[in-house]
């Protein structure tokens, strides 16, 4: 246990005590409405006096975990005229899994676009538009990312320049792609990276015109933009440093068949191969992708999914994790200062299950830390976050695909592996640790039965017959060997 957490630990209801330490001075009058472009939050704030105005509670980031932070809020009766967000973006919070799976279907195959999948839809709970957070009387600044924290006197300073002095802090900052440098062509025009909505409509507009694309990078937004693509009917490349797709969760016999369906799809493979240089052509528009081993391939269209970085910039004062990355929390999502709280990709928590400190970057855990956070905050809740990480894809999926394909997994994927299944039908892979305890399991094309077995597997980890479990052929028999000491 590091120190920061080890001091946190011994004053279990700091953040309770300080909410009543400053709760007195809060404003009692309505934030103002919310704006809905940087022009006209500019106006607002001039006519407001934003400057060290008080907000009872802030939350820095408008993605994901924020949309479901906000949820919590009014669930509790405490967001009306207390709760403030402020969002890099132009939109409100929406589930971005999205973006590369319904938002790139092509466009007569009927993609999603917002309003449609705003938070909490993702979780079948209500879509949350921005006339919600009006009528729920939650101020949402827009496009007006916080550029600057003075903790001293709990000041934020935007990047237009208000200063909004909070209470209780929750930082949702989510992650930032990974981006090539710009000095070997990872700015030029045509080559997209894929974060936000804004990125994902930059990226469509490019696919519209688009002949020949290469998707760099072999993990997830490689796998999905590449399968959305191929819905596109374009000439497409994938090009990634490993031997094989989504190399740490895939086993080699998996990856193989995934490969296989790709390759049906007509999407070629360059593998075990680094990046040299994305070059422009005459336009300055990218036009080719050159390879460490000297191959040149054309491409006016170039999708990078090379991994995300979490967003700790300007919170490094706060208290980051050297291993993990991101900002390190508590159990209960309290950072080392008190009244401080980082949820979602951003956050490096005690991921108790395994007795370690992670970061998760995949939407269940932003969902579910930000409701357990925002519970923390608002009650005598002290229970700690025990969580099981889960996380799923799906491809192929849009109208008049061949093979839709969808897969979910829960736990550790740490041991050897046991895979179990016919790659047509169904599959699923079990992780055994030296004691033969399930860690992890992947199931892809599973029953809602079948698939509300995993968490309860990686949960309770039994003790599994390796020979038994290596010797049936179906993903049935597997299931029900793995769950009869359940
Ligand atoms: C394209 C894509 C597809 C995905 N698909 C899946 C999937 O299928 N399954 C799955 O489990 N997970 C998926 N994920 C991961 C999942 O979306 C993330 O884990 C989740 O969005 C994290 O939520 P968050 O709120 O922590 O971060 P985000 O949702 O990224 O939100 C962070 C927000 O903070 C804003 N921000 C950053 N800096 C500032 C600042 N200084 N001031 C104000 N605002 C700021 C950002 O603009 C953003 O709006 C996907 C991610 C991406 C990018
Ligand atoms: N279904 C999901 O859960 C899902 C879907 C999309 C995105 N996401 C999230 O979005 C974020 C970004 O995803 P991602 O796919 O970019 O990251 P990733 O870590 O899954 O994959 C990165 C891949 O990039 C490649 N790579 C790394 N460095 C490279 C380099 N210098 N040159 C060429 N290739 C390189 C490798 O093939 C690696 O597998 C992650 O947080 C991820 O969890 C999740
Ligand atoms: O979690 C998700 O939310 C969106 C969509 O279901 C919202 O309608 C999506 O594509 C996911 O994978």
């Amino acid at each position: 246990m590091s120190s920061a957490l080890r001091r946190m630990s011994t004053s279990p209801f700091s953040s309770c005590a300080f909410q009543q330490r400053t709760s007195s001075w809060w404003p009692s009058r309505r934030p103002p409405s919310t704006p809905t472009s940087r022009r006209s939050l500019v106006v607002v704030a001039a006519a407001s006096n934003f400057a060290n105005e008080n907000r009872e509670y802030v939350i820095v980031g408008g993605g994901n975990a924020a949309g479901y932070a906000a949820r919590t809020f009014v669930e509790h009766g405490m967001a009306d005229g207390r709760l403030c967000i402020v969002s890099k973006e132009a939109v409100a919070p929406y589930e971005r899994p999205a973006l590369t799976k319904g938002y790139l279907f092509p466009l007569d195959k009927k993609p999603a676009r917002l309003p449609g999948f705003h938070t909490c839809v993702g979780a079948g709970g209500e879509r949350q538009t921005s006339e919600w957070y009006k009528e729920h009387g939650i101020e949402v600044l827009y496009e007006d990312p916080v550029a600057a924290i003075d903790i001293q006197n709990q000041i934020l300073t935007t990047s237009s320049g208000n200063h909004l002095k909070y209470g209780s802090l929750i930082i949702s900052t989510g992650c930032a792609a990974v981006r090539f440098p710009e000095n070997i062509g990872g700015n030029l025009p045509g080559v997209h990276y894929i974060r936000d909505v804004a990125d994902a409509d930059s990226l469509v507009s490019s696919l519209e015109k688009a002949k020949k694309v290469v998707v760099i990078g072999g993990g997830y937004i490689g796998m999905e933009v590449a399968a959305a693509a191929a819905g596109w009917k374009l000439d497409i490349t994938i090009i990634f440093p490993e031997d094989r797709i989504m190399p740490r969760l895939f086993t080699p016999s998996l990856a193989r068949r995934y490969e296989e369906l790709y390759q049906k799809n007509g999407i070629k493979f360059i593998k075990g191969v680094l990046i040299d240089k994305l070059e422009g052509g005459t336009d300055g528009r990218v036009a080719t992708v050159l390879l460490r081993n000297g191959s040149i391939i054309e491409a006016d269209t170039v999708i990078v999914g090379i991994g995300a970085k979490p967003v700790v910039s300007p919170f490094e004062a706060i208290g980051l994790n050297n291993n993990v990355g991101g900002i390190q929390v508590d159990s209960l999502f309290r950072t080392s200062i008190p009244g401080i709280f980082a949820i979602g990709d951003v956050a490096a928590f005690p991921l108790k299950i395994y007795d370690r400190m992670a970061r998760v970057e995949h939407v269940d855990h932003a969902r579910k830390s930000a409701q357990h956070c925002v519970r923390t905050l608002l009650t005598a809740h002290t229970q700690p976050y025990d969580y099981l990480p889960f996380f799923y894809s799906r491809v192929f999926e849009y109208e008049g695909s061949s093979r839709k394909i969808w897969w979910q997994f829960y736990g550790d994927n740490v041991g050897d592996t046991i895979e179990v299944g016919d790659f047509d039908l169904k599959v699923a892979t079990f992780w055994l640790d030296s004691e033969s305890r399930v860690k992890g399991i992947f199931l892809e094309s599973g029953s809602p039965e079948e698939f509300s077995l995993l968490p309860k597997l990686a949960k309770s980890q039994p003790v599994v017959d390796r020979a038994k479990l290596q010797s049936v052929t179906s993903v049935e028999e597997a299931l029900e060997i793995a769950s009869s000491s359940l």
